[in-house]
């Protein structure tokens, strides 16, 4: 029997959700309901579903059709009483991912604009996430996440892109998601990435990566702020027009090879528009902010199989 589900089309410098209100964890999705709304070409087409539900009601949709909790909420709660909205974020495949820097910004905006939250300009919102709670700002006409604490994890693995002659070392970044970040030498380098097809990491990890290809602009440092290109192939999602997260992860890569002296503060460029990063030191150790638009585009109700 098929059902209307009611959702917004939002995107964040290009990377764009299908977003929809389930307060009450009635709605879960499956994989595949998933999967046929991002389908570019037989659905509304998207890079990730966002589902807006409340912590203390998160919930799975098991394959036999059982609704089951899922302790994410409540362990957002423990970690911020505060953090009463959760983003249950989906890849375009349907599979889950823990954060979505592009994505929560639209959610923070989805939330206000569909009057479930009120986040006044300079006021700050605690939102539950699977990587942990994240702070947005709404500083008026964009949205800064406080994206927490990050660390390096996965080694460097080899990497092989199709259309990059040689195998590069990448670095292994988590920001709450798992990235690997590759330097290239120049843009030409760059634009001849096929990212058509899965980027191939040696050693493979199980939990699969995003993968980010980077570009030190010339100069790399401007008025005190580090520039680099980037371009993404998204895990469940393939390339995208940029990824919050991979921003992050690369600006933060970048500063480690550039050694002492260099900035904490980024612009990264990337195929969708340009994202701002900043690293900063707090009483647990250093967190990095990601600020950037957030825009809903149209609403409509689609009818989900
Ligand atoms: N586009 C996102 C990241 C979405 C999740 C990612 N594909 C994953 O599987 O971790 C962003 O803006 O951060």
């Amino acid at each position: 029997m098929a059902t209307a589900l009611h959702f917004t089309k939002g995107h964040g410098t290009g990377n764009d959700f299908v977003l929809y209100s389930d307060p009450e964890g009635e709605r879960p999705l499956s994989p595949g309901q998933i999967a046929s709304l991002c389908d570019r070409h037989f659905g509304i087409g998207a890079d990730g579903v966002i589902r807006a539900v409340k912590s203390k009601n998160l919930n799975t949709l098991r394959s036999d059709g059982a609704l089951i909790p899922d302790p994410a909420g409540a362990s957002a709660l423990t970690e911020d009483s505060a953090a009463e909205w959760f983003m249950d974020y989906y890849n375009a495949d349907g599979s889950l991912s823990e954060m979505c820097g592009n994505g929560i910004r639209v959610y923070a905006k989805y939330l206000l604009e569909s009057g479930l939250a009120v986040i006044n300009p300079g006021d700050t919102m605690a939102i539950g996430t699977r990587g942990g709670v994240r702070d947005l700002t709404n500083s008026g006409n964009n949205f800064q996440v406080d994206m927490g604490r990050w660390r390096f994890d996965g080694g460097e693995p080899l990497v092989r892109v199709k259309g990059v002659a040689v195998q590069r070392p990448g670095i292994g970044i988590n920001v709450g998601n798992p990235h690997v970040v590759v330097a290239l030498s120049h843009d030409a380098e760059l634009d001849g990435a096929d990212l058509t097809f899965v980027p191939q990491l040696d050693p493979a990890t199980p939990e699969g990566a995003n993968v980010e290809l980077v570009v030190m602009r010339d100069p790399m440092v401007k008025d005190g702020v580090g520039q680099i290109r980037m371009r993404v192939h998204e895990r469940g999602s393939g390339e995208t027009l940029s990824c919050g997260t991979g921003v992050v992860a690369a600006a933060l890569a970048t500063r480690h090879w550039a050694g002492a002296g260099a900035p904490n503060s980024w612009r990264v460029e990337v195929p969708g528009g340009s994202l701002a990063v900043r690293m900063f030191p707090t009483e647990e150790g250093e967190h990095v902010s990601l600020s950037g638009p957030a825009e809903l585009v149209f609403t409509g109700i689609v009818e989900l199989a």
